[in-house]
């Protein structure tokens, strides 16, 4: 037996978050690492240590307070955070996810203690390598980078967008089983134009205006340049961008490095997802679904790209696939006479009368679903559901604005608006709602479902890009999964607690598609869905000796 290649001990041991194990290090481990006395006498199972712990967790007074307990936790045991996390999922997702995760940007720098993962800011142009450089682990798969500039519906948050790398990240782990080592949060601090934000005394990040343009056009390339370098099987996942910088980043990246943009392609399929199921319940298959978009930025435009892809798939041409989306924006609806539009905007702009109004325009139109990816809050009226239940036995409303105080309506307005019979769904998660006696229980709609899974398909596989073709995969794998006890409920997706049966799906699908395609950069393994079944992570106590 070689001695153990564990060279921490003592108190140094104890503050290693990954290493410790806090009262559950036996009674050979603690003599063997100078344990002894440092700790409670009694030795503990990791089921003990979450008897005691969850009643303290479920004490805290607010969701806030909760993301606050299991961060300090996640800082002294990553091992037992996981254990916790994972085995009430349902219960913890929205405290640290949406909604509460919009709240802990909001209140950063109140919540902060201990620092993790990556800043890089408009002071480290010429240096970006030497920062990534700094980064302790050298095996990192899995990277979120945000900007900050879009922080779910909540807008220019700056470098308190840390919050959503961070809670994305705790998601691949959780959901999928991505290691925790192998993931990096990042935060690219350009500045914030949120000037009470920037002003106020708890900010943290840099107090200038954003950085725009070229400068920080450069910055961005040298960061993913530098990305390339120190960690060359890492998928870089862009998050909360501002929508141009979205749009132009994954235009100018997807065909050179591995990456992808979850606004746009993790939330395109994940809609699609359900716009699959909801098939099922409706009747209309997708192909003959008209689609109205409230809202024509990454969400909009990336759902009405994959779904026309899909509509080809099913037999449309190009042409009537298009056809069959319309979106809405500040100005009114999407057409072709208007010359205010977008780049990306333009591919969807029909002929046809201006109109002003959601309403008129689901009047006119008659959509057979309606999609809110606007983050404006009680635009979904319910003078505007009336007019979808008008139109459709089953109308298909998707409130997809994050956090919940940013959905486009609750799940009992949609519900109660068309006399019971919205097929609902919504970014952030609503509680069952009974109406008539009936209870119905809304999915949700939120691209959780698809970005854990594909990162460990693109991890697994060591793919050098990801496609198109995996979230359409993925879109369909999910769909695929939703049971006839879920649509009976009125859910269009799988229950959260089959979130990691869901990510390990979608990653034999996606890892499949890197080997057909010759982008995996791995050998293929004979049994995949073995393999990606071994990758994945459990939080369970290594022994140290
Ligand atoms: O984070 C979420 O819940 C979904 C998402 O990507 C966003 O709203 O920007
Ligand atoms: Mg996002």
């Amino acid at each position: 037996m070689t001695a153990p290649l564990q060279p921490k001990r003592g108190a140094t041991l104890l503050n290693d978050p990954v290493l410790n194990k806090g009262t559950a290090f036996s009674a050979a481990e603690r003599d063997a690492f100078g344990l002894r006395g440092l700790l409670p006498p009694r030795v503990m199972t990791q089921d003990e240590q979450l008897e005691r712990i969850l009643p303290g967790v479920r004490a805290r007074p607010t969701p806030i307070d909760q993301y606050a307990y299991l961060v300090a936790l996640h800082d002294r045991n990553v091992t037992l955070f996981y254990r916790l996390v994972m085995d009430n999922l349902e219960e913890f997702l929205p405290v640290l996810y949406t909604p509460t995760v919009g709240q802990a940007c909001e209140e950063f720098g109140r919540i902060f203690r201990r620092s993790r993962g990556l800043y890089v800011t408009s002071e480290d142009r010429g240096r970006v390598r030497d920062v990534l450089a700094n980064w302790p682990h050298d095996d990192v798969r899995m990277i979120v980078v945000t900007d900050g500039e879009r922080i779910l519906g909540l807008g220019d948050l700056g470098a308190n967008g840390m919050g959503i790398p961070i809670g994305k990240l705790t998601l691949y782990t959780a959901c999928a089983g991505v290691s925790p080592h192998q993931c990096l949060p990042i935060t690219i601090d350009v500045g914030t134009d949120n000037t009470a934000l920037r002003e106020s005394a708890a900010y943290m990040g840099v107090r200038d205006p954003r950085m725009r343009g070229e400068e920080y056009d450069a910055l961005l390339d040298e960061f993913v340049e530098a990305v390339k370098e120190r960690f060359p099987l890492a998928c870089l996942q862009f998050e909360d961008f501002g929508n141009h910088n979205a749009f132009t980043l994954l235009e100018k990246w997807r065909d050179r490095t591995c990456t992808f943009n979850d606004d746009i392609q993790g939330t395109a399929s994940v809609t699609l997802g359900g716009l699959l199921s909801a098939a099922k319940l409706t009747g209309v298959p997708l192909r003959d679904m008209r689609l109205m978009f409230l809202g024509a930025g990454e969400a909009g435009i990336g759902i009405g790209d994959l779904v026309v892809q899909e509509m080809i798939a099913e037999g449309l041409t190009e042409l009537e696939a298009r056809q069959r989306c319309w979106f809405m924006d500040s100005r009114g609806l999407v057409v072709a006479s208007r010359t205010d539009l977008a780049e990306h905007k333009r591919r969807f702009a029909h002929e046809y009368d201006a109109v002003a109004s959601l309403q008129e325009a689901v009047e006119q139109l008659k959509p057979h679903a309606l999609i809110g990816v606007s983050g404006q809050p009680g635009t979904f009226t319910p003078g505007v559901l009336t007019a979808m239940a008008a139109n459709h036995p089953r109308p298909i409303i998707m409130a997809l604005s994050n956090p919940t105080s940013k959905a486009e309506c609750t799940a009992r307005e949609a519900y109660s608006a068309t006399d019971g019979r919205a097929v609902f769904a919504s970014g952030s998660p609503f509680a069952p709602v009974t109406y008539k006696e009936r209870t119905h229980v809304p999915g949700q709609g939120n691209n959780a479902y698809i970005f854990p899974g594909v990162g460990l398909g693109v991890i697994v596989s060591e793919s050098s890009r990801v496609t198109d073709e995996m979230f359409a995969a993925a879109a369909r794998t999910l769909a695929g999964l939703v049971t006839p006890e879920d649509l009976a409920m009125g859910r269009i997706y799988p229950s959260l607690t089959r979130i990691r049966e869901v990510s390990r799906a979608i990653a034999i699908e996606v890892a499949k598609i890197a080997f057909d395609r010759g982008l995996a950069r791995t050998a293929r393994p004979d049994d995949l869905a073995a393999a990606v079944s071994a990758a994945m992570y459990e939080p369970v106590y290594q022994s140290l000796i």
